[in-house]
């Protein structure tokens, strides 16, 4: 039975968008597929690097990772119309019992990534999914000097967001999207989503 995880973000500058293939390649080290998709900016004039996502790509996802910028504090409003536009599949209870699990990047280390990342959880608890993180037992929480949540994946980008992705921010994105991989897996095989 093939488990596909949607990587759902939104990203301006590709900060997001660098984090969300490497949950990619974690979900895929998992043995589950990923799909990596991006939500379309207001303006329309960046091409974007994934394909934009559709609606019926949500209904139809085994598990969830939602990627979005800060943007004083909070997820990025294209993100956020994402979610606003998603009541029919919320109506039928389309995601409920899929894992899930969120990623942010900001400009600085203390701008809000963390609140970012709890506030970005919201609509997916609303949806009924299950909700999951980076736990301890990863090294690299312990010690990150840029980015690494136990909220979830996060990268630094600076103020002219042009920073790569650190090596422990690498390794946690990694580890977040096997994980999720492991859970959407094993919630599929079970028989508790739809
Ligand atoms: C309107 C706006 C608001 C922002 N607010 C914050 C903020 O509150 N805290 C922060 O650290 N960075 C903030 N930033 C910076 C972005 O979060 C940061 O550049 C991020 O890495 C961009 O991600 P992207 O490269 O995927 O677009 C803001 C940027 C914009 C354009």
């Amino acid at each position: 039975m093939t488990c596909s995880v949607l990587v759902l973000y939104y990203s301006r500058h590709g900060s997001v968008a660098a984090l969300a293939e490497k949950i990619a390649s974690g979900i895929q080290q998992a043995g589950a597929e990923a799909k990596v998709r991006c939500i379309a900016g207001f303006d329309k004039t960046s091409v974007p690097k994934h394909p934009v996502a559709e609606l019926a790509e949500l209904r139809e996802c085994d598990g969830l990772a939602f990627g979005s910028p800060v943007r004083f504090g909070n997820m990025a409003a294209e993100a956020k119309a994402f979610w606003d536009s998603t009541s029919s599949c919320w109506l039928k209870g389309e995601l409920i019992n899929k894992a899930a699990g969120v990623f942010t990047s900001s400009g600085s280390l203390h701008g809000g990534n963390e609140a970012n990342l709890l506030s970005m959880m919201l609509p997916l608890l609303h949806h009924g999914m299950v909700l999951m993180g980076v736990p301890y037992s990863e090294p690299e929480l312990h010690k990150t000097q840029s980015g690494g949540t136990p909220y979830g994946p996060s990268h630094v980008s600076g103020l002219n967001h042009d920073t790569q992705l650190s090596v422990d921010e690498q390794r946690l994105a990694l580890a977040f999207g096997k994980r999720l991989g492991q859970l959407s897996i094993a919630l599929k095989n079970k028989g508790f989503t739809s």
